[in-house]
């Protein structure tokens, strides 16, 4: 019988602590399977006076990220990431997606034999040459290990509250697809594993670029009719998105958690959305309101706007992803933000007179 797997969260933010809390009941639960003890890794920081981690390790709880929430007491923060990861079996990537390089050449080189990685984050690494890469790519690239995907319509806090939720994990080895969903599954989170891992990971970045337009129209005082066009363009881009640059997608992937689910709770419940909707009312930047409005969270949507934009731009495309191509010129503050319902009104899905 194989040993039970040293499991290392390599993020502590608002979903990073939510899923360090289930995968630290799932080892409780499932000996056979974990080692007891579940390796956080912090980005160590001061609050009130203490350091996070010692925090963290003490009141069993990551009071500025997910306050309210008890973690399991065999959850451990660690400040070093090379020490949090040391002799891991399974890394599961969950920290903001402009981040995720640093940390990956932190652990260069360091891992053992076997180890595999999991990634929750959403967003896309910038190629050289001003492609994209895959956040799961740069993972493989970097640590030359294997990497499957979890993403799904997963609010942190309702997470952590233990409200019924799913997530789908993107894994084309079924052996490794099997292992993850005993690590995440319990009876209000539930997993789907699917083989067409791109897609998944796909899905999970592009629907906060579609957010942050969910957030313009509310801003601009438009009602849900009016987002449901947003969120309903949105997917139309993602499936083309995945149909030109990622082929061999599949359609059904669309239908699982990481798509059209996690486009419409993000698209109502998610920060994307509610710092975007305080950028048209408010005319400050979105650099600023995430800092008023976020508390050291991190936005994911503009900049995966803006790595998207790279892309499309170079290839001379923009004009075939217009509301991609809207909302990162509105965060830009290229264009006005009441020229949004132009792009919806002018999308070329109302240019063709019968499918
Ligand atoms: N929060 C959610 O509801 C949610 C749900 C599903 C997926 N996700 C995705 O999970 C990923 C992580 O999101 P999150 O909510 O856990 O993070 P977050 O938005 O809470 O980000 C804050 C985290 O970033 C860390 N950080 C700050 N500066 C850093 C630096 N220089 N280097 C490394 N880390 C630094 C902070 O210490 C903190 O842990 C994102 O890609 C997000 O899209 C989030
Ligand atoms: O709060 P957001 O906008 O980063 O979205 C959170 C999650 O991705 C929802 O599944």
């Amino acid at each position: 019988m194989a040993k039970p797997k040293k499991v290392c969260v390599v993020g502590s933010g608002n979903w990073g602590s939510a899923i360090a809390k289930i995968i630290g009941n799932n080892a409780l639960d499932k000996p056979e399977l974990f080692e007891r003890e579940v390796r956080m890794w912090v980005f160590e920081e001061m609050v009130d006076g203490k350091k996070l981690t010692e925090i963290i390790n003490t009141k069993h709880q990551n009071v500025k990220y997910l306050p309210d929430i008890a973690l399991p007491e065999n959850v451990v923060a660690i400040p070093d990431v090379k020490d949090a990861a040391k002799d891991a079996d399974i890394l599961v990537f969950v920290l903001p997606h402009q981040f995720v390089r640093g940390v990956c050449n932190q652990l260069k080189d360091k891992m053992k034999e076997g180890t595999v990685a999991v990634t929750l984050i959403k967003g896309f690494d910038v190629a050289e040459g001003g492609g994209i890469l895959l956040i799961s790519d740069v993972i493989r690239n970097l640590l030359n290990i294997p990497c499957a995907i979890l993403m799904g319509a997963n609010i942190a806090n309702e997470v952590a509250k233990e409200n019924y939720c799913e997530a789908t994990v993107g894994c084309k080895d079924p052996e490794l697809g099997r292992l993850h969903k005993s690590m995440f599954q319990t009876k209000y989170f539930r997993i789907v594993v699917v083989d067409d891992e791109e897609t998944v990971e796909v899905c999970g970045a592009l629907k906060n670029i579609v957010a942050v337009g969910a957030g313009f129209a509310d801003g601009l005082g438009y009602g849900d009719n009016t987002k449901a066009a947003v969120i309903r363009l949105g997917l139309m881009e993602m499936v083309k998105f995945c149909e030109v640059f990622y082929p061999g997608s599949q359609q059904s992937t669309f239908l699982e958690s990481c798509g059209v689910a996690d486009l419409v709770t993000t698209c109502y419940g998610g920060r994307n959305r509610r710092v975007s909707e305080a950028y048209v009312r408010t005319g400050k930047t979105i650099e600023q309101l995430e800092a008023e409005m976020l508390n050291g969270q991190k936005l994911q949507g503009p900049p995966t706007a803006d790595e998207v934009n790279v892309m499309l731009k170079n290839k001379k495309m923009e004009d075939r992803f217009p509301l991609f191509t809207a909302i990162h010129r509105i965060c830009k503050g290229e264009l006005p933000a009441t020229k949004f319902l132009d792009c919806l009104k002018n999308h070329p899905e109302h240019m063709i007179s019968h499918k």
